[in-house]
Parts: C-alpha cells; sequence; structure tokens
C-alpha cells in the first residue's frame, strides 16, 4: 500500500501546551522551571530567550521526554505526553552540536526518522535525499560519513533528519551557537525559508536575542525557571517590562535615578549622575514610577544621537558628553561617553557621520519618547 505523503497537519489542536511545568533543579531546593506555562500554535516560531541557567534546555528536555516533570502537564497536539517516550513523541529534535549517527552515511542520518516510522527504503532514501538538498546538502555527498563533511554541513544534516518527517513540533535547542558567523546566518535564512514554505512549528532555545528577534514570531524570556515577559521581538525591544528584559533583548544604557515627578504620563527624572531627564513616557502599570520612588532609565543605543559641538550648537536638549572610546563595528560606530558626574552612555551610530575625538568636547540629544523609566524593586 502507498504510504500518506507526510505532511504537516493544518488542523486540530496547538501543537504545544506546557501547563503549570515545574522541574525540581539539580541542587537540592532549586527549581529549574516553576510553573512554566506556554502554548505554540501551528505555524509559530517561539523562541525561549535567556540568560545561561534559565530553564530553556530544562524545558526542551521536557517536552522532548528526555526529562519528566513534577508538576504540570505537557499536551503534543492536544495529547498528554506523560507517558511516552522520545521515539514516541511527534517532534523533531536538533541540540546545540549534531548528533549524528557517526557509523551512518549522511543519507541514512537523515532518512532515520522515516525508518524508524517503518517507511520502505526507496521512498525514504527518496525524501531524506530531497530535505538534505532543500537544507543545502547536494546528493554528490549523500553516501560519506558525516565526520567528512565541516560542523556546519553536519548541522545542516541534522536539521534534515529533524525535518524529513514533519514533525508536529520542531525542537531546536541552540543549534545555531556553535556556528561562526556567516554559517550561522546562512543556516538562519534557511530556516526562516524552509519553515514558512513548510509550515513548520518551531520551540527554540537562544541566548542571542539578534537571531532570535530575525527569526521568531514570539519570544518568551525566562528568567528563573518562570516565562518573564512574553511578546513580539519587536515589543520586548521597545517595550521590555523591566531592565532585565531591556539587557536580555538587546544592548542598553540602564541610568539609575529617583523620579522627580509623574504628570499627564510623562515623568522627570533626576538621573544619579546629576543630569535631569524629561518627557519620559510612563508604561504599563508594573513597576510605574511614582514620584520619589527609585527608578532606571532604559535607553537603547541608537536613541542616543552624538555630535562634536558643544551642546548649545546641538540644541535645547542636547546634554554636554565627552568621548571615552570609539569602536569601529561594520555599519556602526560604538561610543562610549561619560555624562553628568560619573555617567557613562552607550551610543550606536551609522558609520559616515562627524563623530568626536576621544577626550573632545561634545554632546548627545537623546530620544526620551523612546526611552523606559522602571521603578526599581522594593
Ligand atoms: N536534568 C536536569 N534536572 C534537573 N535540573 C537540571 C537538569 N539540567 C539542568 N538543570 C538545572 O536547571 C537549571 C537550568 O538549566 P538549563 O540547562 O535548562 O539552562 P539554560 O537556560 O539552557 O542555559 P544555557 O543557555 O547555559 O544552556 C540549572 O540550574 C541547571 O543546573
Amino acid at each position: 500500500m502507498a504510504q500518506q505523503p507526510v505532511t504537516a497537519g493544518t488542523a486540530g489542536p496547538a501543537p504545544l501546551v506546557m501547563e503549570g511545568i515545574g522541574k525540581a533543579g539539580h541542587a537540592e531546593g532549586t527549581q529549574a522551571l516553576a510553573w512554566l506555562e506556554l502554548q505554540v500554535e501551528r505555524g509559530e516560531f517561539l523562541t525561549l530567550l535567556g540568560p545561561s541557567g534559565a530553564g530553556k534546555s530544562v524545558a526542551i528536555e521536557l517536552v522532548a521526554g528526555f526529562l519528566q516533570p513534577e508538576a504540570g502537564r505537557i499536551l503534543i497536539k492536544g495529547e498528554r505526553q506523560a507517558r511516552l517516550p522520545p521515539w514516541r513523541r511527534d517532534i523533531g529534535l536538533v541540540l546545540e552540536q549534531p548528533d549524528l549517527f557517526p557509523e551512518m552515511d549522511v543519507l541514512s542520518n537523515a532518512a532515520f526518522p522515516l525508518e524508524a516510522r517503518g517507511m520502505g527504503r526507496a521512498e525514504r532514501e527518496e525524501r531524506a535525499a530531497a530535505m538534505l538538498e532543500r537544507w543545502g546538502i547536494p546528493p554528490a555527498l549523500a553516501r560519506l560519513r558525516p565526520a567528512a563533511l565541516s560542523p556546519a554541513r553536519q548541522m545542516r544534516v541534522a536539521m534534515a533528519r529533524a525535518t524529513v518527517h514533519a514533525p508536529a513540533l520542531l525542537l531546536l535547542d541552540d543549534p545555531f551557537r556553535a556556528l561562526d558567523g556567516a554559517e550561522r546566518e546562512s543556516l538562519a535564512a534557511d530556516l526562516a525559508r524552509l519553515r514558512q514554505a513548510l509550515g513548520w512549528t518551531v520551540l527554540h532555545a537562544a541566548r542571542d536575542p539578534v537571531l532570535a528577534s530575525v527569526l521568531s514570531d514570539r519570544m518568551v524570556v525566562l528568567q528563573g525557571g518562570r516565562a518573564h515577559q512574553t511578546g513580539t521581538p519587536q515589543a520586548l525591544y521597545e517595550n521590555p517590562a523591566d531592565p532585565v528584559v531591556a539587557a536580555l533583548t538587546g544592548p542598553c544604557n540602564r541610568l539609575p535615578g529617583r523620579v522627580l515627578s509623574v504628570e499627564d504620563g510623562v515623568c522627570l527624572v533626576r538621573l544619579d549622575c546629576g543630569l535631569e531627564a524629561t518627557g519620559l513616557p510612563v508604561t504599563g502599570p508594573e513597576g510605574s514610577p511614582v514620584p520619589g520612588a527609585n527608578c532606571t532609565l532604559v535607553i537603547r543605543p541608537e536613541h542616543v544621537a552624538v555630535a562634536p559641538l558643544p551642546p548649545a550648537a546641538m540644541g535645547e536638549d542636547a546634554v554636554a558628553a565627552r568621548l571615552i572610546e570609539a569602536r569601529f563595528a561594520g555599519g556602526e560606530v560604538r561610543l562610549r561617553l561619560a555624562i553628568g558626574e560619573g555617567g557613562e552612555l552607550v551610543a550606536h551610530r551609522p558609520t559616515g557621520l562627524p563623530l568626536p575625538q576621544p577626550g573632545e568636547e561634545a554632546s548627545i540629544a537623546w530620544n526620551l519618547s523612546a526611552a523606559r523609566v522602571h521603578r526599581d524593586p522594593a
């Protein structure tokens, strides 16, 4: 009898639901995950973003079935997974290392999930060869052992193996981390293109916010084993819930200060370095600044303009600054500036603009409407 085509489904329950997941950590009394709740929708690319030790890998391993939660439940396409071993789950999995079977050739590696599901040799090899080609592995490499391939190509074979059977859920535990810049960009571009074309649903764990933002529909910032903030990459970048999320989602300046007044949705802050910043928008009820509260002003480096001019020549709201250092970084220059008394700020400016020299008089003009003020925790 002809095999059913292996394609992603189009209807039914969410590919992944994690409900109230708790998992004890290695150390006594610690929680690797504490009440993690999330749902990945069909065709969605969701990234768990967080620092080392946030619980990203534990979350992936729980979904894969290598670990069991002490609390909560995991459903894949509405089906409870508690009693299912990893090989019975409707998933594909790629870890930081390709972990290919060293004794099998490239084609057999990529065909393995189809073989495990009972598909005949000719058909599974045809499908695996097609998936390898989609991932940029030409037929000429099919009969080689994985060790004969570069690490980047091995990762592509691992991607083909994880997707050849069109799993309900593709689990990626930071497969980009060990790759160099160009390989990483190229693999990410292929992943973005293929998952769009083939409708894959992806749960991805990452530390690099830029790569995660490019790939993801939504991101969950994991901190201390909990979902700290969830949103689109842009929403998290522009409106982080607190300075911690701000720092995890991209470069930012975090300037300590005190709220002087709050009126009509904007506040005035006196920074610890002596400068006053006014016109700062008050966002969200959580951590909203109140007069007298200690706070942190968060501003991204691209919202700080720098010029080799005295403040009076730069504009009304310009602030005197002194350049500490400037570093060329491709399309931008990264500047470190001293402001006020003991304050420091990083600015990223497009290359080609006139910039001050180290030690020279300069000014900054910051776009405070793009800054955020967060009340410090009590
Ligand atoms: N199998 C396990 N059982 C219980 N706790 C674990 C297990 N593996 C890791 N942990 C603990 O869970 C916490 C989260 O670890 P995890 O490896 O998930 O972090 P991570 O966010 O993936 O970090 P990284 O980015 O460094 O990979 C750590 O405190 C770790 O010691």
